[in-house]
């Protein structure tokens, strides 16, 4: 008699990585099933478009697919979290709050619940059940964004996509079929999937955020005037004005109380230590050398860190320049990601 087949979930966006995913874990001789998460509805007729790609694939491949409607706690814990940070001065990460809460909580919860043995993910990163890893492709590495996930989800996580690169997905999707094939030829997903432009725009649906402001130099002299404290992220250095500045100047602080900004010019972005909070952490070792990321696509600055109660104490072995506050710090060990926090100060 035949084994069972082993379950695999796949989270389904109608893009061509979700779509190869599933693919590949049906070649691997799993039985799949999607799972499409209604989060937001950016545009009219969003879900349906997306849809509509989805069920194309699952006839292809003849597999059943599920919507599993999350709008309301997406809307809590992702969508609202974004408006409010930046209108608090922080700069957020809505990405790793829906891949911890959404993705990798209710979603996974969703595939057990299912019986399913694994959930998959068209990300580009890779796990052994017990770690994060880099992907293959450093280009499309998204790693950073799974730092915050709990360390109890990783055995039940897949991601096929690990060792390839995105354009090898890409053929290997147009030459599977025309559903697929028209996936392809659609465009890419956005960064942040319920940002059409600018983030910005999204600020503005609710709050009036081009209010004029000074500028101020470290002292706290008026120097210029800038759009509204919200337009501006640390270390943006345009969009603003100084008086008599031969130099670049750079945003060093935001001052949501008094819709101020705070400029220097590039020696003050400069960072030594960076307080973390919210820490999700791979290891028990409450201090360790490692390698940290502070912001996505940053390199990793070698780091001494010290774990105390729910906070990192991160010192750094070289200066980093403009970290912001609320983005993520991700320690890497190699390719390996050891941990996480969200970056509370810096300085
Ligand atoms: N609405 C959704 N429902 C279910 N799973 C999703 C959804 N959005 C994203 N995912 C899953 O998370 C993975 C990574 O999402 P991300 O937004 O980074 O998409 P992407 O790189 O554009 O991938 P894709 O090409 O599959 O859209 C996707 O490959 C997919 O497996």
């Amino acid at each position: 008699m035949s084994e069972k087949k082993q379950k695999v979930m796949v989270g389904m966006s109608g893009g061509i990585d979700s779509s190869v995913t599933a693919y590949m874990l049906q070649q691997q001789g799993y039985e799949v099933e999607g799972v499409y998460l209604k989060l937001h509805n950016r545009t009219d007729g969003y879900h349906e478009n997306n849809l509509f790609y989805i069920e194309g694939v699952a006839k292809y491949l003849g597999i059943k697919y599920h919507i599993l409607d999350l709008a309301n706690k997406f809307n809590e814990e992702v969508y609202d979290y974004f408006v409010n940070s930046y209108l608090e001065g922080t700069t957020p990460n809505p990405c790793v709050k829906c891949n911890r809460n959404i993705k990798f909580g209710a979603m996974l919860d969703f595939a057990k619940e299912h019986g399913a043995s694994f959930l998959a993910t068209g990300h580009y990163a890779a796990t052994d059940g017990e770690f994060f890893y880099e992907a293959e492709d450093k280009s499309k590495d998204q790693s950073y964004f799974l730092s915050q996930i709990r360390k109890e989800a990783l055995p039940y996580m897949m991601f096929p996509l690990s060792n390839y690169k995105k354009e090898d997905i890409i053929k290997l999707g147009a030459s599977l079929d025309v559903a697929y094939k028209k996936i392809t030829e659609k465009n890419e997903s956005q960064e942040i999937c319920f940002v059409e432009t600018v983030y910005t725009d999204v600020i503005k649906k609710h709050a009036n955020i081009d209010v004029e402001g000074d500028v101020l130099d470290e002292d706290g002299n008026v120097v210029g005037k800038h759009k509204g404290y919200a337009h501006y992220t640390i270390g943006k250095r345009k969009g603003f004005t100084v008086k008599g500045a031969h130099d670049p100047h750079f945003v060093i602080k935001l001052n949501p109380k008094d819709n101020t900004i705070t400029v220097g010019k590039k020696p003050a972005l400069e960072i030594n230590e960076v307080l973390g909070e919210n820490i999700n952490m791979y290891i028990d070792k409450k201090e360790f050398s490692c390698g940290v990321k502070l912001r996505y696509r940053s390199t990793t600055t070698p780091c001494k860190v010290r774990i105390e109660n729910d906070k990192a104490f991160i010192m750094l072995e070289a200066p980093a320049f403009g970290v912001a506050s609320g983005q993520l710090a991700v320690f890497y060990d190699d390719g390996k990601v050891i941990g996480s926090a969200f970056i509370q100060s810096a300085n």
